[in-house]
């Protein structure tokens, strides 16, 4: 079967469809990674988005669920040069056709990938339409300008209700903007007690639940469309060491007084090379996003930039001066790509038991019972699902 790809700038891709049948709209994004099209459609972060692979040839190791980095995809379209229909590897369990057929993800193969990479390129990100319909180009058209594109991912794909992933040492609340596994997964290996809350949990949920630290995950679209979760953050800053991935790095520069802005292609992929500004040394990187902090607007705020990118000179870490909060635009978690910058899961633990030390904490019965008494809601509301329960919302 034909499926077509035809961008807001009026070009149009002819290839071969595969996954589900049907239309989908979303921002088309490349990503340059050989390996990982597994943990990229299964990345919430790429929700809304049509993802284009520029590596030549995709599903050849097939999929396996264990790789899988959050519940199901979300990916909004998935393009691709060469597709392979049988998957040889012993892990495999199915091939990329039957997940897009199972999730209604439309595939296209068979089309130009550097063509559409350069023209990503030389115009930045646009809006997409993808289709195995026959309907006329201009009518093809007119619906794309028609279809906004998708705004307040984050409540789309975040946890709906608290759960935990019990361990015996430090406790690290996982403030789920569409968290990738890999992030729980690099605080358990660590025996970190992980609770993950949704999105828009408030501060004095946060309290509550008694954490050690709080890490800020990754997720989907603008973050300035999680206003409420930069008002969380600016209201337990300094309370807990706070450690932030991608857009949780965005949303701790938010929360601090500095600016976001959108690039105009993004970064996406397992070999972005980041320097440290401390050590001059540098790591190679596995990124994901489009948005990055504004390099002006951090003069006037308490933060101080700790890595760019050696490519094009963005954000890529940041410190508060004064509180134990640290960031990055990149991923620690890997998955996919490269675990050279795994150490910051332990740079996060050692700042949590320096700030333990410093000022150490009440016991937590304490600390439980000092909240209630300052009229905070009854324990029930925040109290942990049993454990492993995941609600994601569906698309
Ligand atoms: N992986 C992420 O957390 C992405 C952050 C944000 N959605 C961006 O595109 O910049």
């Amino acid at each position: 079967m034909q499926a077509r790809l035809l961008l807001e700038d009026g070009t149009l891709f002819t290839g071969t469809a595969f996954g589900s049948e049907g239309e989908s709209t979303g921002e088309v994004v490349f990503n340059t990674g050989i390996t990982g099209y597994q943990e990229v459609l299964s990345d919430p972060s790429y929700c809304g988005q049509i993802v284009t692979m520029t590596y030549p040839l995709i599903g050849n190791y097939g999929i396996t669920r264990d790789d899988f980095e959050s519940i199901r995809p979300f990916v909004h379209g998935f393009v691709v040069r060469e597709h392979e229909t049988v998957p040889s590897n012993w892990r495999a369990e199915y091939s990329v056709d039957s997940l897009l057929k199972e999730y209604g993800i439309i595939g296209i193969s068979g089309i130009d990938t550097r063509m559409l990479t350069r023209r990503i390129r030389h115009h930045g990100v646009m809006k997409g339409l993808l289709t195995t319909s026959n309907k006329s180009v201009a009518e093809l058209m007119e619906q794309l300008q028609a279809n906004p594109l998708m705004i307040d991912q984050v409540s789309r794909v975040s946890t709906k209700s608290v759960f935990s992933c019990p361990g015996s040492k430090e406790r690290v609340v996982v403030v789920d903007f569409g968290a990738k596994t890999g992030i729980i997964r690099d605080l358990s290996s660590r025996g970190c007690d992980v609770v993950v809350v949704p999105q828009d949990t408030t501060a004095e949920q946060i309290r509550r639940l008694a954490p050690d630290g709080i890490m800020l995950s990754n997720g989907p679209g603008d973050p300035k469309d999680v206003p409420h979760a930069a008002k969380m953050i600016s209201e337990i800053l300094g309370e807990y060491p706070i450690f932030g991935i991608c857009l949780g790095h965005q949303l701790l520069a938010l929360a601090c007084g500095a600016d976001t802005e959108k690039l105009k292609f993004g970064h996406r992929g397992g070999n972005h090379p980041v320097k440290d500004l401390k050590t001059n040394r540098c790591y190679i990187t596995s990124q994901n996003h489009g948005y990055t902090v504004n390099d002006a607007s951090i003069a006037g705020t308490e933060l101080e930039v700790t890595h760019i990118n050696n490519n094009d000179g963005t954000i890529e870490g940041l410190k508060h001066k004064k509180h134990a909060a640290f960031s990055v635009q990149y991923h620690p978690e890997a998955a996919p790509g490269p675990y050279d910058s795994s150490y910051l899961f332990d740079d996060f633990i050692a700042m949590i038991r320096e700030f333990k030390q410093a000022k150490p904490a009440l016991p937590r019965q304490a600390q439980i019972s000092a909240a209630s008494k300052q009229g905070l809601e009854p324990a029930g509301a925040a109290a942990p699902a049993s454990k492993g329960e995941l609600h994601y919302a569906k698309k």
